[in-house]
Order: C-alpha cells, then sequence, then structure tokens
C-alpha cells in the first residue's frame, strides 16, 4: 500500500542556502501545476519584516521557533511544492513533520556552487560573519545527515540549469511511483 505521504500531492525541497529551493521549486510547481510555497517568504509576510530583522529581534531561536510553528501549519496542505528554510531539518519535529506529510526533494549543490549563489545577497543572517564561505561549508557538514535522513529523492544542481534539475526531479519522481517502498525513509 502507498504510505500516506505520497497521497498528498505535496513535495518538500530541503537543502542548503543557494541550492535553489526558491527557484527551483517554484518552476517546478508551474511545471506540476501545484501550488508554490517558500516558507521564508511566508515568515516575512506574516512578521512583515525580512529575515535578519528578525534574528536581530528575536535570535535564531526565536526564528526557529516561528519556523517550527509555520511548517506545522504548511504540511497539512495538499498539492502544495514547498522550499523551506535551509535550516528547518535542525528540529527533529520538522524532520518527522516533512517526512510524514509529502515527498522530501533534498537539492545538493557543492560548496563552490552555494558560494557563488549566495556571496552578493545580504538577506541570511548566518552568512554575516567574516568567512561565509567557510560557515556555508561548515552547515553543511552539519546538517547533509539531516537533509538525507528524510529524503526520499536527492538531486544535485550542480551547473545544471533549473530546466534540468526540474526535469531530473520530475524523472525521479515518476522512478520513486514505479516502486515507492524501495525508495521510502523511515519516517514514511
Ligand atoms: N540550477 C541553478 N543554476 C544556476 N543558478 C541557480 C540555480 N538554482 C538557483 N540558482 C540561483 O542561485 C541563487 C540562490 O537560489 P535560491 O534563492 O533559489 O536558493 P535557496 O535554496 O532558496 O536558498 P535559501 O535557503 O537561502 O532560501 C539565486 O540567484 C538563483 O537564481
Ligand atoms: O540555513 C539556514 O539556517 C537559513 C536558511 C534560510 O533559508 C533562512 O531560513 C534563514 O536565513 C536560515
Ligand atoms: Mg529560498
Amino acid at each position: 500500500m502507498r504510505a500516506a505521504k505520497h497521497m498528498t500531492g505535496n513535495l518538500f525541497l530541503v537543502g542548503p542556502m543557494g541550492a535553489g529551493k526558491t527557484t527551483v521549486g517554484r518552476a517546478l510547481a508551474r511545471h506540476l501545476q501545484k501550488t508554490f510555497i517558500d516558507a521564508d517568504q511566508e515568515l516575512e509576510r506574516h512578521t512583515g519584516v525580512r529575515i535578519p530583522v528578525i534574528f536581530e529581534l528575536e535570535g535564531e531561536e526565536g526564528f526557529r521557533r516561528r519556523e517550527a510553528d509555520l511548517l506545522r501549519e504548511l504540511v497539512s496542505r495538499r498539492d502544495i511544492v514547498l522550499a523551506t528554510g535551509g535550516g528547518a531539518v535542525l528540529r527533529e519535529e520538522n524532520r518527522a513533520a516533512l517526512a510524514a506529510n509529502g515527498i522530501v526533494i533534498y537539492l545538493k549543490a557543492s560548496v563552490d556552487d552555494l558560494w557563488a549563489r549566495t556571496r552578493h545577497d545580504r538577506n541570511r543572517p548566518l552568512l554575516q560573519t567574516a568567512d561565509p564561505r567557510a560557515k556555508l561549508a561548515e552547515l553543511l557538514q552539519q546538517r547533509d545527515p539531516l537533509y538525507r535522513e528524510i529524503a526520499d529523492i536527492v538531486v544535485t544542481s550542480g551547473q545544471q540549469s533549473v530546466h534540468q534539475v526540474v526535469r531530473e526531479i520530475e524523472q525521479k519522481l515518476a522512478a520513486l511511483a514505479a516502486a515507492p517502498t524501495a525508495h521510502a525513509n523511515t519516517h514514511g
């Protein structure tokens, strides 16, 4: 029998800052005619301020609490493509909610690609350090096992175009649908 997570129509993108969750997620949703939601943008819409301001006022802990509250609500939706924040997998509660309520897609990229894609953007408070490239590498090392833990599909976005990444996701989704139990993670 297909697990409940396969029946929700939900696709959850996880992965580090700059992997392309927002960009690929939007294109994937358009392609599959699903509703696109970006968790970071939803938080900004709810609070009326940018993410660095939430970090400034409430610290990372406050941001994580808001993120977990929002995710709890979003995973109950149906037929959405959700781009999660890069640190959404840190809380066990979030990982369980994502794994149980949709197909989880881990978007991977090398540290060099992540750095190239994030270096000019100042909306990522965790990268406002003396050595943001080293921070990206450190975060990836810490979080890669957490992304993998809940991933049904892993896609490397590397040098591929957004269109190519969407096509690869679509192919891997088809393979998963043909043999869901062979790929299902332990939360399914
Ligand atoms: N496959 C790709 N090829 C080239 N550039 C890409 C690709 N995917 C995303 N980008 C670019 O990389 C930058 C970061 O992408 P995006 O904002 O989608 O990442 P993200 O995973 O959502 O990051 P965050 O977790 O910080 O929200 C954007 O400028 C985007 O246009
Ligand atoms: O990797 C992270 O911890 C973060 C990634 C972004 O998507 C935002 O959620 C925020 O900047 C924190
Ligand atoms: Mg994003």
